[in-house]
């Protein structure tokens, strides 16, 4: 039997094995039961040094590199990256050497390289500390950097960089009337609540009355650009695990909550009890939906660029084969769904992707192709929104290295469209 601090680092090595070997995502392996004999504590632990070792992966990559002279088998490989990445973060050098390499001495293939590992990470914890914070930002990989420093620049995506570094804050959105004083976290303009040093998110307070819920700054914004009014009918198009429907439930309108997978269906259904909102919920496809509605909201499937901070396993688990598809089926969806709105009606498109393609250009496609459709720039006449953050064809470009001081946001891209009455 292991101490739990070592049974979590095992973990954490799976985890990176399993992103970083067989191009998995955190959430699929953790949806598939890879921590589920760890008590709660020690599953939190093992997912936060895989979070954090993905997060500093070139960095630790740079320290150990010297040390090396051929690269070890991956799973070895990976439990000195975790080291590493603890022993630069302060851990005590003892506990991590020691746990690393009882790891590895237990590997009936490499237990022979338990040696390499004393050797090395003793080196680490002795220089690395300090070696830690002038290494640079760790960089994209070149298939998602080249495509988004030609959209945003050079500078920009430096500055993207250094904010994937910085672990995200949580932010809540609270139900209209809730004081946010009881939380005690910083009030944004736009009207989420940040909370910096939160721990357990079902200890805060408020939690079980379902005065609030988890969402990003910017991913609570596509709602307030809506502006969702009392019992407009109004079809959340993809709406799993139900952010957005909450808020729209919120305000009063009538929601439809329509998504095509089932499990994530039953997330809108437990948090819609646990806030005691209301919607109607549908399991299936968008393309295949009929109705009419007074106002849309697409947040359609994307690459989900925009939440790299909050999902260091992305840029290593992706290629970008897929986002072609993506690309595609958004702007089929989008289609679709401007048959389904009254004249006169509003949709909002949006995606947590940082790639102009599924934002900015398919908003561009989409006006050239409905003559019917127009871009309604003064529904970004709100609270706390940038001028800055408008972009030309009449959107808002949000990125995570805007509100740099307060703690960054998800990448998202927003539009209203309006349908001529
Ligand atoms: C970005 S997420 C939605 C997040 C959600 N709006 C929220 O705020 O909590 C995209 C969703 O699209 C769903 N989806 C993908 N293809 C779909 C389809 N053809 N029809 C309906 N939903 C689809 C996925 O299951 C996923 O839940």
């Amino acid at each position: 039997m292991s101490d739990p601090a070592t049974s979590a680092r095992r973990s954490a090595i799976y985890l990176l094995d399993q992103v970083l070997g067989e191009q998995r995502l955190l959430a699929e392996c953790l949806s598939a039961g890879a921590l589920d004999k760890l008590a709660p504590e020690d599953r939190a632990r093992a997912q936060r040094l895989a979070v954090e070792t993905l997060r500093g992966l070139e960095r630790a990559d740079r320290l150990l590199q010297k040390h090396l002279q051929k690269k070890p088998p991956l799973s070895v490989h990976n439990a000195l990256r975790v080291g590493t990445v603890e022993l630069c973060q302060g851990e005590a050098a003892h506990g991590v050497v020691n746990s690393m390499v009882d790891i590895v001495s237990r590997n009936r293939r490499y237990g022979r390289l338990k040696g390499l590992v004393n050797a090395v990470l003793r080196k680490i914890a002795a220089e690395g500390p300090e070696a830690w914070p002038a290494l640079r930002a760790p960089r994209l990989p070149k298939w998602l950097r080249s495509p988004l420093a030609q959209a945003w620049g050079n500078e920009a995506m430096l500055q993207i960089e250094l904010a994937h570094l910085a672990s995200a804050p949580l932010d809540l959105t609270l139900k209209p009337g809730v004081d946010p004083a009881a939380l005690g976290g910083e009030v944004l303009p736009t009207g989420s609540v940040r909370l910096h040093d939160a721990k357990q998110v079902s200890t805060l307070p408020g939690f079980d009355a379902g005065d609030w819920w988890v969402q990003d700054a910017a991913a609570a914004l596509p709602v307030k650009v809506l502006d969702p009014q009392e019992g407009e009918e109004i079809l959340d198009l993809c709406a799993a695990p139900g952010g957005k429907t909450m808020q729209m439930a919120a305000a009063g309108a009538k929601v439809t909550a329509l998504d095509i997978s089932a499990n994530r269906m039953e997330r809108v259904q437990e948090n819609l009890t646990r806030t005691g909102l209301q919607a109607t919920l549908i399991t299936g496809d968008a393309l295949e939906h009929q109705g009419t509605y007074d106002a849309i909201l697409l947040d359609a499937p994307c690459s989900a660029t925009g939440t790299i901070r909050r999902h260091p396993d992305l840029p290593h688990a992706k290629d970008g084969s897929q986002f072609g598809e993506l690309i595609e089926l958004q702007a089929r969806m989008l289609a679709h769904a401007w048959g389904l709105l009254k004249p006169g009606g509003r949709l909002i498109f949006c995606t947590c992707s940082l790639l102009p393609d599924e934002g900015e250009v398919q908003v561009e496609e989409a006006l050239e192709m409905f003559p019917d459709m127009e871009v309604d720039r003064t529904a970004l006449d709100r609270a706390g929104i940038n001028a800055d953050w408008r972009s030309e064809e009449g959107g808002l470009r949000l990125r995570p290295d805007y509100w740099a001081d307060r703690g960054g946001m998800d990448g998202f891209y927003v539009a209203c469209l309006r349908k001529s009455a």
